[in-house]
């Protein structure tokens, strides 16, 4: 029996999990109040602050740290590279620690599960990460010559729902044309066309729709002119984007269902701005059904807002159902894939890939 240890950090929560071959034996998903990570001036500065909450979990659930076969991490900002399990190295570390292809929260998952990975002598994996790029050329372009659309995207909850969801359909993944739509701290909607996400739209830089804390696709000229106003200084900006946008901006909260209950009070203005995010998602779901020539099998729904059963569900399958039957995954599983993604591994059923 193999015993690993499962790392996810996200950008509103950190998830802990323990499996023991294909069983998951605990999980903890530790929630963060915007104040408490206000506080950390970069990602990496959470480092022993996260780090510190997991040996407090294996503490408080009696669980010995050397009683792991490995330890497996979500990750993280690297370059662009394809789907699968990687064995984490010193340049895959050297990249995150320096956050040389940005910020996430997911950059912490690699750096956590290596640390404590070597102190008790076991390998330390990351799946699928944001990075994971299939993309179809004619999706990269932009529309100026200067930039082009880059594949960042909740990749390892997108294929693992992919897979349930085609399994549930009693079908093969690389047969189906998927239409997923990861709703957490971001929102990643992407177009599987027959096994490979061949449209997303890029969830960290302001691209799709507002979330929780991010600001999504903005108005481009009156982007340009807050920039230039001299009102705001460019880390300003970017958190504005990401962080402190969508509805911690307009409502003071990345909370879900604090938004319903305060909706469920009159409150006309949390309303207006919640249902404005969930019309945003439909527009994206309809966009990815174009990309695949309105020719879809299903529409997952997951992350931590596919819990919302009291707006957010009902209105987008009300909205998008003539498509495609909706299916809903709640909060996704991205720690069975991360365990099942290390299993393999230890179990020789596959390699570890090497970054
Ligand atoms: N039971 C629930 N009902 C409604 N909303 C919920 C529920 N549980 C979580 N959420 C909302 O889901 C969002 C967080 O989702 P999730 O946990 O998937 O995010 P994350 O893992 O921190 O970030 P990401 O998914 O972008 O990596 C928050 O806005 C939270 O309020
Ligand atoms: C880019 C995917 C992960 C996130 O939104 O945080």
């Amino acid at each position: 029996m193999f015993k690993i240890l499962v790392i996810n950090p996200g950008s509103t929560s950190t998830k802990i999990a323990v499996y023991e071959d294909e069983n998951q034996r605990l999980k903890k998903i530790i929630d963060h109040d915007v104040n408490e990570l206000k506080k950390f001036k970069t990602v990496a500065d959470q480092y022993e602050f996260r780090k510190n909450m997991i040996l407090q979990f294996l503490k408080e659930e009696g669980i010995n740290l050397y009683s792991f076969s490995a330890i497996i991490g979500r990750g993280g900002l690297l370059r662009p590279i394809p789907s699968g399990t990687y064995e984490i190295n010193d340049q895959m570390l050297e990249e995150l620690k320096n956050a040389k292809y940005g910020e996430h929260e997911s950059n912490l998952g690699a750096l956590i599960a290596s640390e404590l990975a070597e102190h008790i002598g076991v390998k330390a994996y990351i799946a699928d990460p944001v990075v994971v790029d299939e993309m179809e050329d004619l999706a990269r372009v932009s529309g100026y010559p200067l930039f082009q659309r880059k594949s960042i995207f909740h990749a390892l909850n997108q294929k693992a729902v992919a897979r349930s969801l085609s399994e549930k359909l009693g079908r093969n993944y690389y047969d189906l044309n998927l239409i997923i739509v990861h709703m957490g701290g971001g929102i990643s909607i992407g177009a599987h066309k027959k096994g490979r996400v061949v449209d997303v739209n890029n969830a960290l830089d302001g691209d799709g729709p507002f979330t929780p804390e991010r600001s999504g696709t903005l108005p481009l000229v009156g982007f340009i002119e807050l920039c230039y106003s001299g009102k705001y200084s460019e880390k300003e900006i970017r958190k504005l984007i990401k962080g402190n946008g969508g509805l911690i901006a307009y409502l003071g909260t990345n909370d879900v269902r604090e938004v319903v209950k305060r909706i469920k009070s009159g409150d006309k203005n949390a309303e207006l701005v919640y249902f404005g995010l969930i019309h945003q998602i439909v527009k994206w779901i309809g966009k990815m059904s174009a990309v695949l020539n309105f020719d879809v099998n299903a529409i997952a729904l997951t992350g931590g807002m596919a819990y919302e059963n009291e707006f957010l569900v009902p209105q987008i399958k009300e909205k998008v159902s003539f498509i495609a039957p909706v299916y809903v995954f709640p909060g996704g599983d991205e720690e069975k894939a991360l365990a099942l993604g290390a299993l393999r591994i230890l179990k020789k059923e596959e390699s570890a890939k090497t970054y």
